[in-house]
């Protein structure tokens, strides 16, 4: 080979239209079969394959297609499938959705302790590293045993080579694969199964190369944080071992997601033939890397940002690229995207509506691979004429641009006063005015915000945002449908009602729209979990709020009701986190800028009235950095940003958060200092464990620990709800309790939320009857 190869680490799986969701919900709706499914399944990695070799990249992923997860995915190659769902062999996706989903018949997913039987729950879904895609969790126990059991990565393997296309099957690597599952028996050493598992990937690779496999890619992004020696040593152990099976075939090592730092010697030594480094993240370390570079080995280097939508600057690529070929030559270098591109949406093709301007800012995935291709080219001197100059053109014009610099933003940003940060009076004082003002009974009822998002309300934005639907049409069945929402809330008694967030298509993507400095897409779709997408919006310039943005709905959901209604708005982190971001300054500029919006909009819902307010930051945990070394200014600015949004209050308005998918026990400190009023959490699937940090650290504010599970249909009980309640009873001051579900109900259907909210209530109820006092 003479030039210098491309190859790509993986593409979305999702489709264009997200054809892979449409198709997997209608075979559970049980509208297609499985044949069906399958069908689209394979229309979609061969169109995604031929795609890839269209856009000119030398090497193809496969295998990393999923139908719900790829490390679900390894999961069932591995026989790794916990016992209680009763089967073994699973290379087919009903496996796949039972392991996701449970099974509805017995979905009791109550934890133990509460006497509720545990059948076939669902195994948990967490996030992966710094993403907002999240992956189940693979579990261990010290009898786990490990054997080859689906057939999916061989089958992908010779479907690529029937279509011509001799593909680099991507497999999760075996150290990153033990670190990110959990077992049960918290004393279990996971890495004592590192010895099967190791034999599990011998076979499979020795499958593989018998399949003629040349290349095949081992991902260990979990070589981007900290490793202990236990870990350290599953690398040596384990690569060693997988290096002599692998014959003619080679083994590339891809890390992502950061730099390698004090990681970089035992990348550096793993004995594979080719190492993939985050040159994005990582870019920083290029010079060490090329420099301790081992004679032996190819290196890819990511120069594409597969976590973001900019453009790709051609000339610091070049000038990366070009050090790299001085130093190994054109036949050890390979040009690659950071990381697998399902971070990343599919294509700009479909987006006729986005300002021309700030789309030639942009790539995709499918303009990340021509970006890639290009490169070589341009490395390669194959380049046609004017590929560099347009894209310095494009870099130009971004920096240059006048939409991206608001001076009225940065005045105020820089006008930010230490007081601004600070809440008029101390909790206590204020819990005193909001008890006056609110007079709730104890143990209050309330919940996260959202109400279920049924096929009607999604179809009805749907038709309005086409035009098939007026707008006054549209309004009026928005305002029914909140209507009957608070009505609802009214007659089970729930003491702080919402207004059930029927407007929002979600909730980042909501203020995004109404945001200077924001723009949308119509199909920039993104997996976050199995058949759920998002439209990540895109942060381009400052930041500033035109005019208010929920005043409209919480305002009329507040005319509805005598209780008192909370306003519901995302915090300016979480806003941050599940957008693309601009990278032509610090996130943590951008996330001030927002937080300034947020103050205004607080202020606004505070003038007509709403005597809550919640403040979602359910992304603070996902945003801490890899490494713990980045933890503590990370944690300071996302701080600082909730207290701008919130501190502009009365002390008599009630501020609360609230918070999902966190282990709180290592940022409990930050938490407490967002000195919310209220805070809302995620504790019934772990059965209150996570209350833990909360109760060692003595926090001080209002609490409502999630008492039932919103990602399960199941209705929970009475007697399990009020199990929780007093765990959590005996150790927080039960004047500082709320009672709530663990997360918005968006994704369930009205009959399930309405039976458990009215088993809620009772809970509560019973709670208050067993205390002396009723009122606070
Ligand atoms: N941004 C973000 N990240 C997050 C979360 C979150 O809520 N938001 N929560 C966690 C993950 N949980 C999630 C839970 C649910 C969904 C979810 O339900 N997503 C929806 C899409 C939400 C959306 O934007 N919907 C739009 C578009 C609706 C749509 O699909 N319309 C159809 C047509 C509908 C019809 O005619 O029937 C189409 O365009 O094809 C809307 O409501 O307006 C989905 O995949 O189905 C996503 C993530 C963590 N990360
Ligand atoms: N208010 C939001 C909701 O109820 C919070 C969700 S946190 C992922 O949907
Ligand atoms: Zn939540």
């Amino acid at each position: 080979m003479s030039s210098i190869r491309t190859h790509n680490l993986g593409y979305p799986r999702i489709g264009e239209h997200r054809e892979l969701k449409k198709a997997t919900e209608a075979y559970w709706q049980g509208k297609i079969s499985r044949e069906e499914l399958e069908d689209t399944g394979r229309r979609l990695r061969r169109g995604n394959w031929l795609k890839q070799q269209a856009a000119g990249i030398d090497l193809i992923p496969c295998n990393d297609f999923s139908f719900y997860d790829q490390v679900l995915d390894a999961t069932c190659l591995l026989g790794n499938i916990p016992p209680r769902f009763g089967r073994q062999d699973a290379s087919d996706p009903d496996s796949l959705f039972l392991i996701a989903r449970g099974s509805r018949d017995t979905a009791d997913n109550c934890g133990d302790g509460c006497g509720c039987q545990t059948g076939t729950f669902a195994s948990e879904m967490t996030k992966w590293f710094d993403t907002n895609y999240h992956y189940i969790v693979p579990e261990f126990h010290a009898g786990t045993e490990f054997k080859v059991s689906g057939t999916k990565v061989f089958d992908e393997f010779q479907e690529a080579l029937a279509l011509g296309i001799h593909a680099k099957p991507v497999l999760i690597g075996p150290v990153t694969y033990l670190s990110l599952g959990k077992s049960h028996d918290a004393d279990f050493d996971r890495f004592s199964l590192l010895d099967g598992l190791v034999a599990a990937y011998e076979e499979i690779i020795g499958r593989l190369a018998a399949l003629g496999a040349t290349w095949i890619q081992i991902d260990e992004p979990i070589l981007a944080t900290d490793l202990d020696d236990r870990r350290r040593d599953a690398f040596l152990e384990a690569y060693a071992r997988l290096a002599t099976v692998a014959g003619n075939t080679r083994l590339m090592v891809a890390s992502y997601f950061g730099g390698l730092r004090d990681n970089l010697p035992l990348f550096l030594s793993l004995p594979v033939a080719g190492l993939h480094f985050d040159a994005v993240r990582g870019s920083d370390e290029v010079p060490e890397l090329l420099e301790k570079f081992p004679e032996d080995k190819v290196l890819s280097l990511g120069v594409v940002d597969g976590r973001n939508i900019w453009r790709n600057d051609f000339d610091a690529s070049l000038g990366l690229l070009a050090e790299a070929e001085a130093r190994l030559g054109k036949e050890r270098l390979w040009i690659a995207p950071s990381c697998s591109l399902i971070h990343s949406p599919v294509t700009l093709e479909n987006e006729p509506k986005l300002d021309p301007e700030i789309k030639n800012w942009l790539a995709f995935a499918d303009e990340k691979l021509a970006e890639v291709s290009a490169l070589g080219d341009l490395l390669g001197g194959r380049a046609g004429p004017g590929v560099l100059e347009e894209n310095r053109a494009a870099h130009l014009g971004r920096r240059g641009s006048p939409r991206i610099h608001n001076p009225a933003v940065r005045a105020r940003l820089a006008a930010v006063a230490p007081q601004d940060l600070e809440r008029r009076s101390r909790f206590p004082e204020r819990q005193a005015l909001q008890r006056e003002k609110l007079k709730l009974p104890l143990f209050p009822t309330t919940t996260i915000g959202s109400f279920p998002q049924t096929a009607e309300v999604r179809s009805a934005r749907a038709r309005w945002k086409s035009g098939l639907l007026p707008a006054v049409a549209y309004d009026a069945f928005i305002k029914e449908e909140t209507r009957r929402c608070v009505a609802f809330q009214d007659e089970i008694g729930i003491d702080m009602p919402v207004h059930g967030e029927f407007e929002r298509n979600d909730m980042v993507e909501y203020f995004g729209e109404q945001l200077e400095g924001f723009t949308f897409t119509a199909n920039g779709w993104v997996q976050s979990y199995g058949t759920r997408c998002v439209k990540p919006p895109v942060i381009f310039g400052d930041v500033s709020r035109p005019r208010p943005m929920t005043t409209y709905w919480s305002g009329f959901a507040k005319s509805l009701t005598e209780r008192p209604m909370k306003g519901m708005l995302t915090g300016p982190v979480t806003i941050l986190q599940w957008s693309f971001v601009r990278n032509d300054q610090p996130r943590e500029t951008t996330t001030r800028q927002i937080a300034l919006a947020i103050r205004d909009e607080v202020l606004d819902l505070e003038a007509i009235g709403l005597a809550a307010i919640q403040i979602d930051e359910p992304a603070i945990r996902e945003g801490l950095p890899l490494r713990r070394a980045d933890w503590d200014p990370y944690l300071a600015w996302a701080v600082d940003a909730f207290r701008l949004c919130a501190s502009g209050v009365r002390d008599e308005t009630q501020i609360h958060t609230h918070m999902c998918y966190s282990e709180f026990n290592d940022i409990i400190g930050a938490i407490a200092a967002l000195d919310a009023d209220v805070i809302t959490i995620e504790t019934s699937r772990s059965n209150m464990e996570l209350l833990d940090a909360f109760v060692d650290f003595n926090y001080p504010n209002e609490i409502g620990p999630g008492v039932y599970d919103i990602h399960s249909p199941r209705v929970p009980g009475v007697a399990e709800m009020r199990h929780l309640m007093e765990k959590a009873g005996a150790v927080i001051p039960t004047g500082n309790l709320w009672v709530n579900p663990d997360c918005g109900l968006k994704t369930r259907g009205w009959p399930e939320v309405r039976a458990s909210l009215v088993h809620m209530v009772a809970c509560a109820r019973a709670l208050r009857e067993k205390s002396n006092a009723s009122l606070r």
